[in-house]
């Protein structure tokens, strides 16, 4: 069965239809970078609508650790999710799980930096470039998802209720992570279309 997280919710009511209709985590976006910029406070107001056994996941890109720390006391997440520059050695510092996102927009090359995070509870391969900003719906070559890893991988970027069913079956990841994909317009999910992601993605048979 592949988990689905969900990133970038910023409203009470989409967290509790994406937990309804199954994800298996819920993320929240905490950089001040983004467009689904959540603060702390709201963050935790909608992780009290997470039903337990659902994995709250708080998003940081480049942030000051100041900032990740108060993320930590503030909303608790059970992980964090890297999306900069962070090295491993920044990322396991906060005694917390993390997954990191490899920017796989310039394709092969970026292969080389799965090796760098050894800690990581999990890599997250995203459409995006180096240097530039995940959520924006960009996918990749499927077909350049290692099958030889040994840490769980999640697939990102430009993921849809159209697309995820063959995304699955070319890269065969852990989990996959959405978040343009099932929206109206940044941050305001659409019911409709989470409930066709998450329905495609369980109509995948297993491996
Ligand atoms: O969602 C954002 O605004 C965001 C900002 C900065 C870094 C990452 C961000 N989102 C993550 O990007 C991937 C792919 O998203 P999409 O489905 O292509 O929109 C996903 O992990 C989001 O959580």
């Amino acid at each position: 069965m592949t988990r689905i997280k969900c990133c970038g919710l910023t409203r009470i009511d989409d967290v509790r239809r994406a937990t309804q209709l199954g994800a298996d985590a819920i993320g929240f976006v905490m950089t001040r970078k983004s467009k689904r910029f959540v603060e702390p406070g709201q963050a935790a107001r909608l992780r009290d609508a997470v039903p337990p056994f659902v994995t709250t996941v708080a998003l940081v890109m480049d942030d000051e650790p100041a900032f990740i720390e108060e993320v930590l006391r503030v909303l608790r997440p059970d992980m964090l999710q890297f999306h900069g520059n962070e090295s491993d050695d920044e990322c396991s510092s906060y005694g917390v799980r993390y997954l990191k996102a490899i920017a796989m927009g310039e394709g092969a090359p970026a292969l080389a930096r799965l090796r760098d995070y050894p800690r990581a509870a999990g890599l997250l391969l995203d459409g995006h470039g180096l240097g530039e900003q995940g959520g924006s719906g960009q996918r990749f070559d499927w077909s350049l998802m290692p099958k030889d890893l040994a840490q769980p991988l999640l697939l990102a970027g430009g993921l849809t209720a159209e697309n995820v069913a063959e995304a699955i079956r070319i890269a065969r990841p852990w989990a996959v992570d959405v978040s343009s994909g099932i929206e109206s317009s940044p941050g305001i999910k659409d019911s409709d279309k989470m409930e066709r992601f998450i329905s495609a993605v369980r109509a995948v048979p297993s491996a």
